[in-house]
């Protein structure tokens, strides 16, 4: 594939390998414009003004074997930052009186496990001991084990490959973009080949959850709290590459709680979900119930409860569909 490049078109290459932007910003060679897409990669490159380039110090048939190498680096780089989690261990440590935690909990990728408790009791505090790959060194003493064992160091600490990935209830924007550039810009940054492709779907699943339109060229800061959180799900679930994916209370968003959780589950996720929802509590194999800031009991969800979420869920969809009239102006 890589041996190809030099005959392959520009437009086709763009598509495969949307990164290799960053070659012609960090050689400073032009990016090819849209007339040039039917040239390969030798002959675009042999068209450029040799005088130019040599100017900026760069030997015109140089170029075609810098860039293959440049985008075999990046694709070996795609395949370093593949996780390889076959279990998340979380050992018990201590309630918020210092009582002991005697709990032990391994979950596989396919996982979905709920985390209930009432308000206060420590769901979120489980969740970012998780998050933050804990070693007996948060408030709750747990330590989180990766495969079995203590996980590196630098795993808490790399912002651009995310072990885990977290939806928590306030998600706020700092940055001065559009949804489709914050899109791209993630993207680009998980090296994704098909990015157009890409967001779009995540536009078209993000309005599928949030109420109000969202749409590509609204900035990110204008979005309002629910539609935030569907963007963050549509983009976890389609560009987030972290195996194992935390949801801190997904039913304060005003977002369809039933889609969200279809679109974050997938069989290589481990998924956990804070909860006071018991149509999200019972859609999980198992919950956690969290009392006084510790994992009080481990329930799996019995074949009497799965069979009551079908009620459940009826009663959900009719309060569902009231929110909505009452949403768009409508009475009953
Ligand atoms: N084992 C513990 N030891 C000490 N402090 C704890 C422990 N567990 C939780 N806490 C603290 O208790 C407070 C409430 O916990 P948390 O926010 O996780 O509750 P919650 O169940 O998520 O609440 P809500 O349902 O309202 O979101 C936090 O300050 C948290 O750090």
């Amino acid at each position: 594939m890589i041996n190809a490049i030099p005959n392959e078109k520009i437009d086709k290459i763009i598509k495969s390998y949307p990164y290799c932007r960053d070659f012609f910003e960090a050689m400073v060679v032009d990016y090819p414009p849209k007339n040039k897409y039917q040239l390969t990669v030798k002959e675009y490159f042999d068209s450029l003004d040799s005088y130019e380039l040599k100017l900026k110090g760069i030997e015109q048939e140089n170029l075609v074997s810098l860039f293959v190498s440049f985008l075999e680096n990046m694709e070996e780089r795609q395949k370093s930052v593949q996780w390889n989690i076959e279990s998340l261990t979380i050992i018990g440590g201590q309630n918020k009186y210092g009582e002991r935690e005697n709990v032990s909990i391994c979950l596989k990728p396919g996982d979905v496990v709920s985390i209930v408790g009432p308000t206060g009791s420590g769901k979120s505090r489980l969740l970012g001991d998780i998050e933050w790959l804990a070693q007996g060194d948060t408030p709750t003493k747990r330590k989180i084990l990766i495969n079995g064992t203590i996980p590196p160091q630098s795993w808490r600490f790399s912002i651009e490959h995310k072990l885990v990935a977290q939806l928590s209830q306030n998600m706020n924007f700092v940055m001065d973009l559009s949804v489709e550039e914050f899109i791209k810009m993630h993207g680009e940054s998980r090296m994704i080949s098909d990015i157009e492709e890409k967001t779009r779907l995540i536009l078209e699943k993000a309005n599928e959850l949030a109420g109000e339109e969202i749409s590509l060229d609204t900035p990110v800061t204008a979005l309002s709290g629910g539609q935030s959180r569907a963007l963050m799900i549509a983009d976890t679930a389609f560009l987030s590459s972290s195996p194992i994916v935390l949801i801190d209370e997904i039913e304060n968003a005003g977002i369809d709680r039933k889609i969200a959780i279809s679109l974050l589950v997938t069989n290589e996720k481990i998924v956990l979900i804070a909860t006071h929802d018991p149509v999200l509590a019972l859609s999980a194999e198992r919950r956690m119930v969290i009392k006084n800031g510790g994992i009080e009991k481990i329930i799996e969800t019995s074949r009497n409860e799965k069979e009551h979420l079908h009620e459940l869920e009826a009663l959900n969809q009719k309060l569902m569909n009231y929110r909505e009239i009452l949403r768009t102006g409508g009475s009953f």
